[in-house]
């Protein structure tokens, strides 16, 4: 056995034996994975110690732009039919998106159709600018301007790649050569819109697109040249867009290469300096959010992330993190579930359960320690907004586990809290109140959440709250047993009397009993004929619900005899009348005590 003896001033300790007498923890030691790393190399990142984004605050929220109808149109297994599109297109205009891209005109007769039916139906608020995308490419540019004839306010959007690997690879240029073609496609996209789009207020934007694979001097270069061409000013504004085509960093490297790029582009004041991440690495929002930071001005996106491969960067979660910080994200959100739904149906394709702000679970707790939180949150916040005569949704929101209220994008408390083998008692007492309106005392909470884990254990699964109503009515409302109370008398002549009509296993006999209350007198009544005695820890009732012909419901603990045979048990009654509901409490105790 190991020794350790303590003294004031020194421990000492047998060698190799921890504070505790246990044998010290070996850290673990991980082994080689065998997959072929060697294939892949760290990212280069721009040069930029003396970056500033990392001190700055997002304060307000960027310029949106929905490309759901085009980069998440082109990416889905069905593309959405023009019925569709245009049911998403509605949506994404009541939500108040003022930039939307509708799709790639020139790349099929249905696009292009999509186009014309948005102009000709009139399907285009006033405020709304509709985009849509072109290769650097004549024949397509010119199809592009006669898809948008007729429109209020339209922008062409070309981009051509600028990537060494793209340009070698695909285009087989240098880089002169790409710059050429993104320079004479911004040449012909002005030449068509001169000759097709004279009426419309008219605007342009560049991708270079793989911004993020390409020398950030070089994408700063081709974009100057644009602009040399393009001549923007204070009221001919240009979209620079720059996308992170796919996802190949951490994100604070894609805001270094966001705030190289804005200090050093020309023309800044009439750039407006456009994001479009895609997520490859799982961080388009993070990257998207440090690129703000590092001076962009707008956001391409689309809901729920659809899009090109693991999606374009989510403008449901971009937008309700500015929300869960104050800021307006100019966009409406509160109708969660409808914005889910339409998108669903239009891309056929579901939303995960865990997708923030919107998934199905994730306003939702199963396990003990987190719903006992969030129980006594929801209690604080409703204290005290009673206290200041208030609703909650008036008062500031802080609750624990619930970075917003549910309640602000449509969702009730209804699922916040659901019961599994994971849950303790403070989730159960929280449905037991939100749903059936019973306030259960605290050791009742206890011994119930025995019963409960007993019946989740033994199915494994989710136990809904009327299954959960019916658990504990069959253990603590309904107790079938020995004792039968067929008729009750009660009498207060200075003192409580109770006389009542049992029968005890079968046999039928009449009680008396006397006491400082009826409760007390039926328990006197009840130790009168032999059973074991019975004394009363706790009681508390409450009203089930206001008005005259409302239930209550009484909880009383008892001690169900003496000395080491002592059993401690709860019972409940609910009745229209509150001294019914208390001494069915007490029988019910009794019975369970003898069942
Ligand atoms: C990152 C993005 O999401 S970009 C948007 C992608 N979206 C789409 O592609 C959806 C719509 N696209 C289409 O329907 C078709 O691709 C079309 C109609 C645009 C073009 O069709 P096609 O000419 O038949 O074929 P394809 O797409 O294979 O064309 C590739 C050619 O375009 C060239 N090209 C590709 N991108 C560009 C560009 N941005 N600018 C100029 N040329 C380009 C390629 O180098 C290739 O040239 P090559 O034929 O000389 O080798
Ligand atoms: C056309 C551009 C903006 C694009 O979709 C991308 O690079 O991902």
């Amino acid at each position: 056995m190991t020794q350790t003896t303590t003294s004031a001033a020194t421990t000492t300790r047998a060698a190799g034996t921890t504070p505790s007498g246990t044998l010290p923890q070996q850290r673990p030691v991980q082994q080689p994975s065998g997959m072929p790393i060697q294939r892949y190399r760290a990212f280069e990142p721009v040069s930029l110690p003396d970056r500033t984004w990392p001190d700055k605050k997002l304060t307000h929220a960027p310029r949106w732009l929905s490309t759901d109808l085009r980069d998440g149109n082109q990416a889905l297994i069905d593309p959405m039919t023009p019925s569709r599109k245009q049911k998403l297109f509605d949506m994404l205009v009541r939500m108040g998106y003022k930039e939307i891209e509708i799709g790639f005109p020139s790349a099929s007769q249905t696009d292009f159709d999509f186009v014309r039916q948005l102009i000709e139906n009139d399907s285009i608020p006033e405020d709304v600018t509709i985009t849509v995308l072109t290769q650097a490419r004549e024949d397509l540019i010119e199809r592009t301007a006669q898809a948008l004839q007729g429109s209020a306010r339209a922008n062409i959007h070309m981009y051509n790649a600028l990537a060494p690997m793209f340009r070698r690879v695909v285009f087989k240029m240098d880089e002169d050569e790409a710059k050429d073609l993104a320079c004479r496609g911004t040449d012909l996209v002005m030449k068509y819109a001169e000759q097709y789009l004279g009426d419309v207020r008219f605007g342009y934007e560049y991708s270079p697109e793989i911004f993020t694979q390409t020398p950030t001097d070089y994408a700063i270069e081709v974009c100057n040249a644009v602009m040399d061409r393009w001549q923007p000013d204070s009221d001919r504004e240009i979209i620079l867009n720059l996308p992170a085509t796919v996802e190949m960093s951490t994100p604070n490297v894609y805001a270094d290469q966001i705030e190289y790029f804005c200090r050093n582009v020309n023309n800044r004041d009439f750039v407006t300096v456009s994001l479009h991440a895609h997520n490859d690495r799982g961080t388009a929002v993070a990257a998207t959010e440090l690129a703000l930071m590092a001076g962009a001005d707008r956001v391409e996106g689309c809901l729920f992330g659809h899009g090109e491969r693991t999606g374009n960067v989510d403008l449901v979660t971009m937008a309700m993190n500015l929300f869960s910080q104050g800021i307006d994200p100019m966009i409406d959100f509160s109708d969660m579930d409808e914005i889910r739904r339409t998108v669903e149906y239009c891309t056929g394709l579901p939303v995960h359960p865990r997708h923030p702000y919107a998934g199905d679970l994730v306003y939702t707790a199963f396990s003990g320690s987190h719903q006992d939180a969030i129980k006594k949150g929801l209690e604080d916040l409703e204290k005290k907004a009673k206290a200041a005569g208030t609703n909650v949704s008036d008062n500031g929101w802080e609750a624990p586990y619930l970075p917003i209220d549910p309640h602000d994008v449509g969702r009730t408390y209804e699922a916040v809290i659901r019961v599994n083998s994971q849950s303790g008692k403070g989730g159960m007492a929280y449905l037991m109140k939100a749903d059936h309106k019973l306030d259960l005392p605290r050791r009742l909470q206890i011994e119930f959440s025995r019963v409960v884990q007993q019946a989740t254990d033994s199915t494994g699964a989710e136990i809904s709250s009327q299954q959960l109503w019916e658990i504990f009515t069959n253990e603590y409302v309904e107790t079938a047993g020995p004792l039968q109370v067929m008729g009750v008398r009660t009498q207060n002549n200075g003192v409580d009397t109770v006389d009542a009509t049992v029968s005890m296993n079968g046999q039928e006999l009449e009680i008396h009993g006397e006491g400082n209350g009826p409760v007390s007198a039926y328990v006197d009544a009840l130790s009168s004929f032999g059973t074991r005695s019975v004394r009363i820890l706790d009681y508390s009732e409450h009203a089930l619900a206001s008005g005259g012909d409302a239930k209550a419901a009484a909880y009383v603990e008892c001690e169900i005899g003496d000395g080491d045979d002592a059993q401690i048990m709860w019972g409940v009654g609910i009745h229209e009348n509150i001294i019914t509901a208390s001494l069915q409490a007490v029988t019910h105790a009794v019975n369970r005590a003898i069942r």
